[in-house]
Formats: C-alpha cells, sequence, structure tokens
C-alpha cells in the first residue's frame, strides 16, 4: 500500500464499516434451489449445466447484503472439465464464464440500487474468483485431510493451479480466493504462483480446520502462515468451511501469527462425509447464532466475515444486519 493510496479492496473494508460481509454457501444455495451437484464438478457442473441459477444465486447473495462474491470456480479445472468429455478450450470458457457471471451480477445489482429512490445501505461489491484446493479436485474430501500422499509435491501443486490461476485473472475479477487449503505444501505452492505469475489483484488464503487449532494436514498455523506473511500479494489469510466453534479461538490465534487481514466464513456446523458425500448432521449453528458470533468475529479482530457450506442468504443477511447496524 503506497502512502495515502488505498486499493478497492481496503475502500470496501472501510466503506463497510471496518468489516466486509462475504457472501455464504454458494454450493448449498444451489441445491435449495433444486440442482443436483452430486458430481465430481461439483457446483461447477452448474457453468455446464445451469449458467442462469449461478447468476439467481450470485443476485440473492448480494441481496442479502454481501460485500464480496466470490465465484462458482471452486471445483471448476481444466482436467476435471476434460474428463467429463470437454475441450479444453470449452474448459477455459467455463472459467471465464465463472468470473462474468459473478460480475455481471454484481453490475446489474448496482445499476439497480443506484437508481433506487430514498438511497440504500449496499456497498458495490468486489467479486472473488474462487481458487479451490486440489483436495476439492480430487473429490475425496481431502480438503479436510490434507493427506494428498507423497506423491504430490509442490511442483505438482503448481502445475494444477497454474493455468486456472492465470485464466481466472484474465477474466478481470477483483480478488482471488484461494479456499479450504489443507496443509503447509498448498500455501506455499500458491504464493509461488502468485509471485512467478505476478498476480496484481489482491489474495486471500484460506486454510479449512478440523481440530480448531491446526490445519486439517495437522500443520500448525504457525508453520502455514510462516509461508505466506512473505508474500505482500496476500492480503488477508483465514479460516472458511471449518465450524463456527472453532472461529473466535482462531481469529485470536491468526492475529498473533500475521499482520494481514483476517477473513472468516464457517460452515453451519455440520460435516462433511468425503465419501458417501453428504452432510452429516452434527453441532449446527442457526441465523440467529451467526448474527451473535459476527460482532464477536469483528471485535476479535476479523475484517471479513461471511458463511460457507450449508449457509444461506438469509444467514448473510443475519451477519449483515449484526455487522451495520452494531457499527
Ligand atoms: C467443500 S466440500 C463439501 C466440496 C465437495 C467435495 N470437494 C467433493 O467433491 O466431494
Ligand atoms: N465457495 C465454495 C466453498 C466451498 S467450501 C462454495 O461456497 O461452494
Ligand atoms: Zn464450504
Amino acid at each position: 500500500m503506497g502512502i495515502g493510496k488505498t486499493t478497492p479492496f481496503e475502500d470496501l473494508i472501510e466503506k463497510a464499516g471496518g468489516c466486509a460481509v462475504v457472501d455464504g454457501g454458494f454450493a448449498t444455495q444451489l441445491e435449495k434451489h433444486g440442482a443436483d451437484i452430486n458430481d465430481p464438478l461439483w457446483s461447477a457442473l452448474c457453468l455446464i449445466k445451469d449458467p442462469h441459477l449461478i447468476k439467481k444465486v450470485h443476485k440473492e447473495y448480494l441481496e442479502a447484503g454481501a460485500d464480496i462474491l466470490v465465484t462458482s470456480s471452486y471445483q471448476a479445472t481444466l482436467p476435471g472439465f476434460v474428463s467429463r468429455g470437454l475441450s479444453i478450450e470449452e474448459g477455459e470458457s467455463l472459467l471465464r464464464r465463472s468470473v462474468e457471471l459473478a460480475l455481471e451480477a454484481r453490475d446489474s445489482f448496482w445499476d439497480s440500487m443506484k437508481n433506487k429512490h430514498g438511497g440504500h445501505a449496499y456497498n458495490r461489491a468486489l467479486v472473488a474468483a474462487s481458487i479451490g484446493s486440489y483436495g476439492a479436485y480430487l473429490a475425496d474430501g481431502s480438503e479436510y485431510s490434507g493427506s494428498y500422499g507423497s506423491n504430490v509435491g509442490l511442483d505438482k501443486l503448481k502445475d494444477f493451479h497454474r493455468k486456472r490461476l492465470q485464466i481466472l485473472v484474465e477474466a478481470g475479477p477483483d480478488l482471488l480466493a484461494f479456499e479450504t487449503i489443507p496443509n503447509k505444501l498448498e500455501a506455499q505452492a500458491c504464493v509461488e504462483l502468485l509471485e512467478e505469475e505476478n498476480i496484481k489483484i489482491p489474495s486471500w488464503i484460506c486454510f479449512s480446520s478440523v481440530d480448531g487449532e491446526n490445519a486439517p494436514s495437522g500443520e500448525s498455523f504457525k508453520e502455514c502462515l510462516n509461508v505466506i506473511n512473505k508474500c505482500d500479494k496476500v492480503k488477508a489469510v483465514g479460516i472458511n468451511c471449518a465450524p463456527p466453534q472453532f472461529i473466535e479461538d482462531l481469529i485470536l490465534k491468526l492475529n498473533k501469527l500475521t499482520d494481514k487481514a483476517i477473513v472468516v466464513y464457517p460452515n453451519s456446523g455440520e460435516v462433511w462425509d468425503g465419501r458417501d458425500k453428504k452432510w452429516l448432521p452434527s453441532k449446527c449453528f442457526n441465523d440467529d447464532k451467526f448474527e451473535c458470533f459476527a460482532t464477536r468475529w469483528r471485535d476479535s479482530g476479523a475484517k471479513l466475515i461471511g458463511g460457507c457450506c450449508r449457509t444461506t442468504p438469509s444467514t448473510v443477511q443475519a451477519i449483515s444486519k449484526a455487522l451495520k447496524e452494531k457499527l
């Protein structure tokens, strides 16, 4: 950051009163509308089958008060599309489309708000291109274990992420969101790629966590953040798709480990069964609980707060209400 100069990302956080609202479970809301995403491509299947629904879900999160939209590219990958019989060119076009759909939803929502009489409380949202972990692509639940096996090294992870990263960036998002990163090696791959590709837009890197203390691999967040802190291109770090009850302690922990902004968007508390591909009922938190948590997470130091799987626009509305009312 130059003296007296702020980026759109920093501006948004400031305009939002110091804490911006990230959207909620994207795939969850697709399913609420009847989409069947029980597929290796998971939510990215809708890029092929129902792009209108993707735009509709983005709009619902904007209406609920999201300041940041995360795109539908979490599990969209070139090898994933090719294994469904699509060409590389078609796969590339779908990746670009994931960003365009969110940009179009943002722009049309913002245009409609500008013409509203009597004003409104919305900010012009930013679009974060989702980059799901290698584990998400494997579709075997390994984004929650970090166990990629000994044949998956740094170069393999960089090769996996490079082309998609380039295509998503060329499509013009405002931010990059690395999601459910489960281990230090993949964090390092992301950081090295940002440097090698000289990415100009800000990124956040989010880890999942299954024990509330460490990355899913068992590696400490201290080790993981040591890798990330060296990279100025990463503007925020945090946790997504972990249970809400872990979040407050994790914010306090991360605050001690980094000067970067903290981003948190937990799931509802349900647990993903990667083998049977379903959510297992577990200690689950409703929208009222998220409303209480949101101010606590902000007061603990989070600068970006939202929801992940099994949360919906009503969760985001509760978070937005809490953060914008109780400034
Ligand atoms: C965040 S998890 C629920 C996404 C789905 C997973 N990668 C799978 O395909 O099984
Ligand atoms: N952005 C993704 C994250 C899954 S963990 C989604 O909401 O579907
Ligand atoms: Zn999730």
